[in-house]
């Protein structure tokens, strides 16, 4: 379980995050949605401490991570994996390597057990012919399903999906959104900012819809999508869909 209690996140003088209190439980897949600049990602990336909340707590399964060591930092991120826009591949090792090179490290298997997981990973991805190739081969819905892989290979309780689809052209979004949504189906926890609203009525099982930094409505899909409660989700809705 993911629980944030009263966060706030300021950027200097700008406040982000307004006093966010939300629950995240085991096998939800929640989206966040909102305009641009409400502080979708910022509210994501305090989940895995990729920014600090500036006031309040997170925790994770009952630890506070905001009162966690750096050594214990890392050891959290490894159950809380995180898939970028931009995914983040290494440029200079092949798939395969890119999605063994945690788990060997971090989880310390094997390298015969990392590459027999990564080739099952890459089966579910849809690259099992990639494995030797270089990211700069790839497509970006193929480098993104890669990043994918990779996140999977740490066998994270929860993912955490920032934007996943919004760099890419728009003929790959959809081999993206596919895998996500048959990892939904897999009881694994997801987090995902999104954009597109189709899938997130399709996915999740609860909407978090923010505006200028507060959580406005969270709640299940077809009534966000059908019965906004607030003027500001049903004037965002009206632009969007
Ligand atoms: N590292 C940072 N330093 C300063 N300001 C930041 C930083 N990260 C985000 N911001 C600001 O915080 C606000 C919220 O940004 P955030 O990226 O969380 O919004 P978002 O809802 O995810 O937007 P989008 O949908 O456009 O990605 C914006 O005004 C942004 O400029």
């Amino acid at each position: 379980m993911i629980k944030m209690e009263a966060v706030n996140k300021s950027f200097g003088k700008l406040h982000v995050l307004k006093d966010i209190t939300t629950t995240i439980n085991d096998g939800e897949v929640v989206t966040i949605i909102g305009p641009s600049g409400s502080g979708k990602s910022t509210l994501l990336r305090t989940i895995n401490l990729l920014g600090e909340p500036t006031t309040g707590a997170i925790f994770i399964d009952e630890q506070n991570i905001t009162l966690l060591k750096e050594k214990q930092v890392m050891q959290m991120r490894s159950e809380v994996g995180m898939v970028f826009q931009h995914f983040n591949l290494f440029p200079h090792k092949t798939v395969l390597e890119n999605i063994t090179y945690a788990p060997i490290k971090v989880r310390k298997i094997e390298k015969a057990q990392a590459v027999k997981e990564a080739e099952a990973l890459l089966q579910q991805v849809g690259l099992a012919d990639k494995a030797d190739v270089y990211p700069s081969k790839l497509s970006g819905g193929q480098k993104q399903r890669v990043a994918i892989a990779r996140a999977l290979a740490m066998k994270p309780k929860y993912l955490l999906f920032d934007e996943p689809t919004s760099a890419l052209d728009p003929e790959m979004v959809k081999e993206v959104l596919e895998v996500i949504q048959s990892l939904a189906t897999t009881g694994i926890t997801m987090v995902i900012v999104t954009h597109e609203m189709a899938f997130a009525e399709r996915v999740s099982s609860k909407i978090i819809f923010m505006d200028e930094g507060k959580i406005i409505e969270e709640t299940e899909p077809s009534i966000f999508f059908e019965a906004p409660q607030s003027e500001r989700a049903k004037i965002f809705l009206e632009k969007v869909l």
